[in-house]
């Protein structure tokens, strides 16, 4: 199902929540709305789901107006971040409980069947005689997404699901949806404020400022070309720089930055810690901490100016704090400052 947003508009009160956001999310596409707390993420989600009513605009399925189109009638389903199964219902009874519910009614062993098939996809087959306090959030959270899918629904609507989990639950539950998506293909919205997240998963990144789209395109796209200093700085780790450029040279702390995009004036330029070298280049610069990870060794150092950038190297460098070198930006996002 192919679901259109056309300038849609959102206040609350006097409060405008969203401002005229324009989208296109194709049929089988799974899409992740990425922005920070308030930027309008949960409000697009409920007037999709036609839990919230736009002020103008409007919102296509397929090429009909779901204005006209009850919330009961879309075909969505649903999984939030504290939208608790009932707790005094078994795993298998959540799961089912939509389609009892439902217009189209099912024999109890059509439904009985339909559970087991969904318990086999979401990987929880032996505990849908559980209760939801007796298995783990992420077991809780792949319920919810049994229970959303038990109604084949033409559209999944995913708000921070994974919010409450642990890091390395969240990733695993990420890839584990990305690969039931694959399966499915249901056109999927899915809603976050953590852009790894965002870019792990989504085909397409929509990425959100104040209620606009400030970019949208595939995490390639978005990573490789993001388009204004917020971008940028919310896609990751970035160090902002400044300084004048001249004929497509950035004078920073000492030394020089390529930007050859850039017209000749005062730039801002932002670096990740991947983009930098170490003993290449000609910015100077002083090892201040080496900080050990389990894939390499993340060096903070400093600018002759006082500023602190941070790179990565292979865990096998041998570096130190004193260690002075010079830097060599590879790779920058460089922006003429107003
Ligand atoms: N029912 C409401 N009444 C008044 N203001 C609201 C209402 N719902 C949302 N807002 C406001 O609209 C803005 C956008 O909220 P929304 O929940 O869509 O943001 P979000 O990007 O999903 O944020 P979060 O990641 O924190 O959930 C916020 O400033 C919020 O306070």
């Amino acid at each position: 199902m192919k679901i259109t947003l056309d300038t849609v508009v959102k206040t609350f009160d006097t409060f405008r929540a969203v401002h005229g956001v324009s989208l296109e999310i194709e049929s089988g596409e799974l899409i992740a709305l990425l922005g920070p707390s308030g930027s309008g993420k949960t409000t697009i989600l409920r007037m999709v789901a036609g839990l919230e009513y736009a002020d103008s605009g409007s919102i296509l399925f397929g090429d009909k107006d779901a204005t006209d189109i009850p919330v009961r009638d879309r075909g969505v389903g649903f999984v939030f971040q504290h939208y608790a199964l009932f707790p005094h219902m078994t795993v298998a009874e959540n799961i089912a409980f939509g389609m009892k519910v439902s217009k189209r009614k099912r024999s109890r062993e059509e439904i009985a069947t339909r559970v087991t098939e969904l318990l086999a996809l979401v990987r929880l087959e032996g505990l849908g005689d559980r209760f939801p306090t007796q298995i783990s959030g992420g077991q809780r959270q792949r319920v919810a997404l049994a229970r959303a899918l038990a109604v084949d629904p033409r559209v999944l609507l995913l708000d921070e699901p994974f919010g409450a989990l642990d890091a390395n639950v969240r990733r695993d539950l990420r890839r584990w949806l990305r690969e039931i998506h694959d399966q499915l293909g249901i056109t999927t919205l899915f809603v976050t404020h953590d852009q790894e997240e965002a870019l792990d998963l989504a085909d397409r990144v929509v990425i959100l400022e104040q209620g606009r789209i400030v970019q949208e395109g595939t995490p390639e796209e978005v990573c490789r070309r993001p388009n204004s200093p917020f971008v940028t700085k919310f896609l990751g780790d970035a160090h902002r720089l400044v300084g004048p450029v001249t004929s497509g040279s950035a004078r920073v702390a000492g030394g020089t930055v390529a930007v050859p995009s850039l017209p000749d004036g005062q730039a801002e330029i932002f670096v990740r810690p991947a983009d930098l070298s170490w003993g290449e280049g000609d910015i100077p610069a002083e090892v201040t901490r080496v900080i050990d990870r389990p894939d390499g060794r993340r060096v903070v150092v400093r600018l002759e100016d006082g500023t602190t950038l941070e790179l990565d190297m292979p865990p096998e460098t041998r570096i130190e704090k004193g260690d002075r070198q010079t830097l060599r930006v590879r790779r920058a996002h460089a922006f003429p400052l107003a």
